[in-house]
């Protein structure tokens, strides 16, 4: 059984089309990467997908039943939780969040919810930051918080929003081997979006965005040039070069609040990172 499987669904957010007719199917555990520009419907799919948002036509399963029925296997990280300023919140209260739907009477944690806890904590390394108050965090440290919510969920569909962006290398290879465990020790399913075509071209499955989903696949099935071309804009992409024998794409750069024509000629970085990887 597929762990997604959407027929011609198509999202607003609002009043704004955010995602025209699209199909897909995303395999059960496995890790998929949604990649695509700024604004070409990345997260407003991961809230389909999370039962969020609902599409205005078109049907959406995940573990072959409407979405609303399987809600709570899903944990959803955002791209950005706000909590006021101010709020005296610390490390353990935030990861502790993700035990509220499984706590016993009375929402007392049990055993099992403080074990889920520790656990999310000492994998996503803050243990020691677990006193600490949010604000008082970096933002890279802040993201692992969130993610760590996310695993003491414990549940079988992991939904993660740029889980991976503004990181440092460390926390990025934390978060990396997390992403790994849950599916290859735990038998979970990892969707996350990401700016990375590194990170998409390790993944089992990619589905590629530009205002709908222009190829899902495997990363060689997905990532050609056509496609990519496609979605970021037809010339976006320089000449391939040879380096050790290797085919190599660069992106050029993209401002990071403009949409997907919105290019810099520079062919340098791309998502904050190399923006190489190796051409299919
Ligand atoms: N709350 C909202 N109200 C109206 N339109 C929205 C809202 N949120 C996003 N949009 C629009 O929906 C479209 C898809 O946005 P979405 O956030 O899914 O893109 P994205 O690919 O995740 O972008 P990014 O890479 O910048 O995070 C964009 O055109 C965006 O402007």
């Amino acid at each position: 059984m597929s762990l997604v499987e959407a027929q011609n669904i198509v999202l607003y957010r609002g009043a704004h089309l955010a995602v025209g007719a699209s199909s897909f199917t995303i395999p059960r555990g496995k890790i998929t990467a949604v990649i695509g520009p700024n604004g070409s419907g990345k997260t407003t799919v991961l809230q389909a997908i999370a039962g969020i948002l609902s599409p205005s036509a078109g049907q959406i399963m995940v573990l072959g039943e409407p979405v609303k029925d399987v809600k709570h296997d899903i944990s959803f990280v955002m791209q950005s939780v706000v909590f006021p300023t101010g709020t005296p919140i610390t490390v353990k209260d935030v990861v502790s969040m993700g035990r509220y739907a499984q706590r016993g009477w009375f929402g007392m944690f049990r055993a099992q919810d403080r074990a889920a806890i520790n656990y999310a904590m000492q994998t996503m390394n803050i243990t020691d930051l677990k006193s600490r108050h949010l604000e008082e965090l970096s933002g890279g440290q802040r993201q692992r918080v969130y993610v760590a919510q996310g695993i003491a969920q414990g549940h079988e569909i992991l939904v993660l929003d740029e889980p991976m962006t503004g990181l440092d290398l460390k926390s990025r290879r934390i978060i990396d081997e997390v992403i790994h465990a849950e599916v290859e020790e735990h038998g979970h399913s990892v969707v996350l979006t990401t700016h990375d075509l590194d990170e998409a071209a390790a993944a089992d499955h990619v589905i590629l965005m530009d205002g709908k989903v222009v190829a899902s696949g495997s990363p060689e099935e997905v990532l050609t040039r056509v496609n990519l071309e496609q979605a970021y804009g037809l010339g976006s992409l320089h000449e391939p070069a040879d380096v050790n024998g290797t085919t190599v794409v660069e992106l050029p750069e993209c401002t990071t609040d403009g949409d997907a024509d919105d290019w810099d000629e520079q062919p340098a970085a791309y998502g904050g990172r190399s923006g190489r990887y190796d051409a299919f």
